[in-house]
């Protein structure tokens, strides 16, 4: 046991008579909890997961439990950083993980080739925050592509363009933040600079009470921020210069952070890569103003190309909406359903092979009720093309 949660508001915090209040512990927990409480459990916020063993933060301190119990073979569901648990003892009375609370939100990662199923990098989060550095030209496309992740996440994002030092014309900076608003609409976007602290109250404020990730491009200036917010050094920062926005990938520890004032930093290093992202629905939000126009436009089912009466294409025309918009979001759309169709892929060759057993099935039976000749007229039943 070690670094025990003491929380030093105590008498004034509503939660505080909770050890595990810094840590995101509220009423919504509390009740998913009671059944497990009954049984005798303690609860717990999982700060890592590795090799068959979890670093638990219970009221009473960190522990090392096992995680036997949870353990199955759907990725989506593996113990994962941000999880509510329940922990018990083993048959030798070492600590372990009996079961998994419900998450309120995951971030999943679909993993290419082999394996078709998404892992699931962090649960539980409320703010998913975008980094993005002002040391080289803004990227939109890759704005877009983070906040559709965390759109699908369910938690809710938050832009950050950081290192605002770098950007000493009010005038230009102004111009950064309005030319990254209108790519992530509904989402706030907030300069800051670690060096010279722009921004940073107001960020501590939106995000305390919270479970927060950082997401960001390697250089984005993630760990630097998180040592700001925490006050300390937790992260260790990438020392190599990134003029061009790169960077070695530096951050190796996979933790729950909390922060001075109540709530937690998840930093985990599978979160900080773009790499294959399931955006799924969260490309409806992302372009949500896309989606509004498209419910306008006088066919249902619109294609926003040459169509008379398309509401995309007069906001184009009239210059409300930049064209560069449609043109990301039909490339996302592309995109996601390419690697949908790959995780659909081994779905669909179980669909395949059962449907022809189906096939096979319904032209034997028919064999047998006319004799070889009387089914070759008709396909054989059962099927339907189901896929
Ligand atoms: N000028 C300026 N530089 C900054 C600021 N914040 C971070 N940097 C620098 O940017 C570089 C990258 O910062 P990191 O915090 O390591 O970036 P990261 O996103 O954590 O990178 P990875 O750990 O590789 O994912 C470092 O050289 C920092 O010193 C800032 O506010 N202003
Ligand atoms: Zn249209």
């Amino acid at each position: 046991m070690n670094d025990v949660p003491h929380d030093p508001h105590a008498p004034h915090d509503p939660h505080a008579r909770h050890g595990l209040a810094r840590f995101g512990w509220n009423d919504e927990v509390a009740d998913a909890f009671v059944p497990h409480a009954a049984a005798g459990l303690l609860p717990a916020r999982i700060a890592r997961v590795d090799r068959g063993r979890c670093e638990a933060i219970t009221p009473h301190g960190t522990v090392h439990a096992g995680i036997e119990p949870v353990a199955t073979h759907d990725p989506t569901r593996w113990l994962t950083t941000g999880d509510w648990a329940a922990i018990g003892d083993d048959a030798q009375g070492r600590p372990e993980v009996k079961a998994i609370l419900p998450r309120r939100t995951a971030f999943l990662r679909s993993t290419s080739s082999k394996r078709s199923e998404g892992q699931v990098l962090a649960a539980n989060v409320d703010h998913a925050v975008v980094a993005v550095s002002l040391a080289a030209e803004l990227d939109l496309g890759r704005i877009e592509r983070f906040v559709s992740l965390a759109w699908t996440s369910g938690a809710q994002p938050l832009v950050l363009l950081t290192k605002t030092d770098l950007v000493p014309d009010p005038d230009t900076l102004a111009h950064l933040v309005a030319d990254t608003e209108t790519v992530a609409p509904g989402v706030r976007v907030l300069p800051v600079s670690s060096r010279t602290g722009e921004g940073v109250d107001l960020l501590r404020a939106l995000l305390t009470g919270g479970s927060t990730v950082l997401l960001g491009v390697s250089g984005a200036g993630k760990s630097t921020l998180t040592n700001t917010l925490v006050g300390r050094e937790v992260q260790q920062v990438n020392t190599i210069r990134d003029s061009d926005g790169k960077g070695r990938h530096t951050t190796t520890a996979r933790d729950l952070i909390p922060l001075p004032d109540g709530g937690v930093l998840i930093d985990t290093p599978g979160l900080r890569g773009v790499g294959l992202w399931d955006a799924g629905e969260g490309l409806e939000q992302a372009f949500a103003e896309i989606e509004e126009l498209a419910a306008q436009c006088r066919f249902h089912d619109c294609g926003h190309h040459s169509e008379p009466g398309c509401a995309v294409l007069a906001a184009i025309a009239d210059g409300s909406l930049p064209e560069r918009r449609l043109d990301s979001y039909r490339k996302l759309l592309r995109e996601n359903e390419r690697l949908a169709a790959r995780t659909d892929a081994r779905l669909r060759a179980e669909q395949r092979q059962r449907f022809k057993q189906r096939q096979a099935t319904g032209r034997h039976m028919m064999e047998r009720k006319r004799g070889p000749a009387g089914g070759r007229s008709r396909r054989g039943g059962g099927g339907g093309s189901g896929w």
